[in-house]
């Protein structure tokens, strides 16, 4: 038998487990990068919708370009009626990544990947629906309303705001918004992407590939953070009760959700980001709490620990200043991720060999079979 190399540390850390021209994770210098651009531009100057080009077409669009996908993703917006009968069925008090997690797979039902040469359609409709989808069933199992997903809205972030308030949204909202989906469209091998990397690898369809991702970012040690992030802060009243807090989680060994990072060792550069929106935005609704409460927890976490923000903390409270409920959070990052996963999926195809590694075994040398009525 072939003797498979031994790992250095646990949850694969350190080991490169395969190739990607997508982006770069903690590398000197940038810190972010997405095919080469770095976050802190793509975030300063661009939408959404150039980022998720970027990454499915390979190129910056042309304006020319840009215009036409945002006008192919404003035209695939509509839900199918089965999909709504779907989302009905599923009640108020379900976890939200769990109506993703099922909607994407039911989309796979109705439009089914059967070859892969109609990815992109698939891939620019799952963009386009995602947004509508969470909100249709957010709507109708907490207010009893049928929303209208098909909306004028501009963007995908403007959709997301739209259908969740039933108006228009605030133009510095939909700013936010987009830079927002950019900070959370692509990370390399993250857990997410490196099972819809998986999935794509046994030659899967793109909703497979999705629905096992949406499934992998829900947890609150990745995508569900910002969540965490939300439920932790929110009852602090003043900074030195959030201060006082937090010295006790830490003196208990608590995790500190928002903090922390698998790859970068100084900082998340997404966190200068999105907490200089959360800064405007704090400042726009008369805030004089949150925002000074998460700025503390900022502080003491990096006094005590060298643990920084990563890219979930503040946006937990830059969500909340623009009143989105904290359930919807991480289905937001749904919303922009499924650019980066199905930009891998394409890049797993096009080089595939099926991911299988090598597992170190513990358990006992040989067991003896006992018949069934002579065990216990
Ligand atoms: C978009 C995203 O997915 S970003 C990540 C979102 N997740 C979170 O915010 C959850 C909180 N953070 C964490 O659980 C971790 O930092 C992770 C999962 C992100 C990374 O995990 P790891 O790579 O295992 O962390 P790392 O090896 O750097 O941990 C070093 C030490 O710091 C501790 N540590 C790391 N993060 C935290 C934290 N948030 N709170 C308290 N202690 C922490 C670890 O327990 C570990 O201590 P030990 O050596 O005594 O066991
Ligand atoms: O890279 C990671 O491990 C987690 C992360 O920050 C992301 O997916 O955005």
């Amino acid at each position: 038998m072939a003797e498979a190399n031994k790992l250095s540390g646990a949850g694969l850390r350190g080991q490169s487990a395969g190739e990607t021209a997508l982006c770069t994770v903690g590398q000197t210098g940038a810190g972010l990068t997405y095919r080469g651009y770095d976050i802190k531009e793509l975030a300063d100057k661009a939408q959404f919708e150039e980022v998720a080009y970027l990454l499915l077409y390979g190129t910056l669009p042309t304006q020319a370009e840009l215009d036409a996908y945002k006008a192919r993703l404003k035209g695939m917006r509509s839900l199918p009626a089965a999909l709504k009968t779907v989302l009905e069925q599923i009640p108020a008090n379900a976890h939200p990544m769990d109506v993703m997690r099922t909607g994407c797979s039911m989309l796979g039902n109705l439009e089914t990947e059967w070859v892969f040469d109609s990815k992109l359609d698939h891939v620019d409709r799952m963009l386009a629906v995602f947004p509508g989808l969470i909100n249709y069933w957010y709507n109708f199992s907490h207010h009893g309303k049928r929303i209208d997903v098909e909306t004028d809205a501009d963007s995908i972030g403007e959709q997301f705001l739209w259908t969740l308030h039933g108006k228009k949204p605030d133009p510095l909202h939909v700013k936010v918004m987009h830079a927002s989906l950019i900070l959370y469209a692509e990370h390399e091998f993250n857990a997410s992407t490196f099972t819809a990397r998986v999935c794509a690898s046994t030659l899967s369809d793109i909703h497979s590939c999705v629905t096992a991702a949406i499934g992998t970012l829900r947890g609150p040690l990745h995508g569900g953070a910002n969540e965490a992030a939300m439920d932790m802060i929110q009852d602090w009243k003043t900074p030195d009760e959030a201060e006082a807090e937090i010295m006790g989680m830490l003196e208990r060994k608590d995790k500190i959700m928002g903090f922390g990072h698998a790859i970068y060792r100084e900082s998340d550069p997404r966190n200068a980001i999105i907490k200089e929106w959360s800064r405007k935005l704090s400042a726009q609704v008369g805030d004089t709490v949150l925002f000074p409460v998460s700025e503390r927890v900022e502080a003491v976490m990096w006094r005590e620990k060298k643990l920084f923000c990563n890219a979930d903390f503040f946006h937990a409270s830059a969500y909340n200043f623009m009143g989105i409920p904290t359930k919807l959070f991480t289905p937001i990052f749904v919303c922009s991720r499924a650019a980066g996963w199905t930009a891998h999926v394409m890049e797993q195809r096009a080089n595939n060999r099926i991911i299988r590694p090598s597992a170190d075994y513990t358990g006992p040398d040989s067991s003896e079979w006992v018949d069934i009525e002579n065990r216990g």
